[in-house]
């Protein structure tokens, strides 16, 4: 595999789901990435992704470098053309050249803006690390996609051993607008499994048609959850008023009482997870999602080892980096 953007990157999606399995039971199996280096850049906030893929990256045996960009990195532009007599001293045009230079697989978290669909979904901070990186690319999470956590949430569905699950991805409410990286993301993955899918939220919430194909929408939040297997919440900001908060009837809010309409189903969501708002203290404490971010090592180890072996099987990529590193 040579990026790690998408579902489209991955050849085997069962292959890279029973590797991470495996990782789980074999965390230490090889070192086949001794003496690379992993670059991670945050243009936005991470506790698990971060921690999760850096415990990846070492038990592979990797060194790994992570920047706060404009945090303890300097400011970076990303847009081209422009005259920078402003507060970011960097261009995305070097930075990232530089940056990969120094790195054997670079990593990029950048969340989409919410004032311009075009712009957002056209992800044109993670395209310039494509086109400007000498070494294999790795989403952190995009605009729009968080190929990382979907990988996982395959990973932790597949550990119910639920033949044919219903799946229900939920909205819930939220005091701010949020991405609709994850339940695009989610949907692109589990469509594409042997689940039933359905998507339930207010009017007005529907998502991208390019990620619900393969879904039913149910406005009915109570009738979506009968019968589920797996109960994913999650909250996102309009896509066709691009950004905006619609709703905030914390009537949506996941309860005891809405799970009990559930086959017994199993609560995730990819966290951070507000407490009261998302979902009831009752619902998260007897919830998955405990074990589903701890799931995230297995996935982010499943894709270095496959970006690795892309890069061992194409050694000349980095001229400069991992030479200059040894
Ligand atoms: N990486 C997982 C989710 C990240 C982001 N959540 C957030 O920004 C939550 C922030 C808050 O609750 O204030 C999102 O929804 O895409
Ligand atoms: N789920 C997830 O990506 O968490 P972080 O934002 O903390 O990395």
């Amino acid at each position: 595999m040579k990026q790690f953007t998408s579902i489209h990157d991955v050849k085997n999606v069962d292959a890279l789901i029973e590797k991470a399995l495996f990782f789980k039971q074999n965390p230490i199996h090889s070192y086949i990435g001794e003496r690379k280096v992993l670059g991670m850049v945050f243009f936005n906030p991470s506790l698990r992704t971060r921690m999760s893929t850096q415990k990846a990256a070492y038990n592979l045996g990797m060194d790994v470098i992570a920047l706060n960009a404009g945090a303890d990195g300097w400011a970076i532009e990303t847009k081209d053309g422009v005259i920078m007599n402003g507060d970011k001293p960097e261009h995305i045009n070097e930075a990232v050249q530089i940056m990969s230079s120094y790195c054997d697989i670079l990593g990029v978290r950048t969340f989409a803006g919410l004032k311009n669909r075009n712009e957002d979904y056209a992800e044109s901070i993670l395209t310039k690390f494509l086109e400007l990186s000498s070494v294999p690319v790795l989403s952190l999470e995009s605009s729009t996609l968080h190929p990382l956590q979907s990988l996982t949430d395959m990973m932790t569905i597949r550990e119910n051993g639920i033949k044919k699950p219903k799946v229900v991805l939920t909205w819930a409410p939220h005091p701010k607008a949020l991405p609709q990286a994850v339940p695009n993301s989610f949907l692109q993955w589990v469509t594409k499994s042997d689940a039933e899918v359905v998507v339930t939220h207010p009017e007005g919430y529907e998502l991208d048609i390019q990620f619900t194909q393969g879904a039913t929408i149910e406005y009915d939040q109570n009738k979506a959850f009968e019968g589920a297997d797996i109960i994913y919440a999650k909250n996102w900001s309009s896509y066709s008023a691009y950004g905006q908060i619609l709703s905030t009837d914390r009537s949506w809010m996941v309860t005891k009482e809405k799970m009990a309409l559930t086959n017994n189903a199993s609560f995730m969501h990819c966290l951070p997870i507000r407490r009261n708002m998302i979902a009831t203290d009752e619902v998260i404490n007897e919830s998955q999602v405990i074990n589903q971010a701890g799931n995230r090592v297995w996935a982010a180890q499943a894709v270095l080892n496959e970006l690795l072996n892309y890069e061992k099987e194409n050694p000349n990529i980095n001229e400069q980096g991992s030479i200059a590193y040894r």
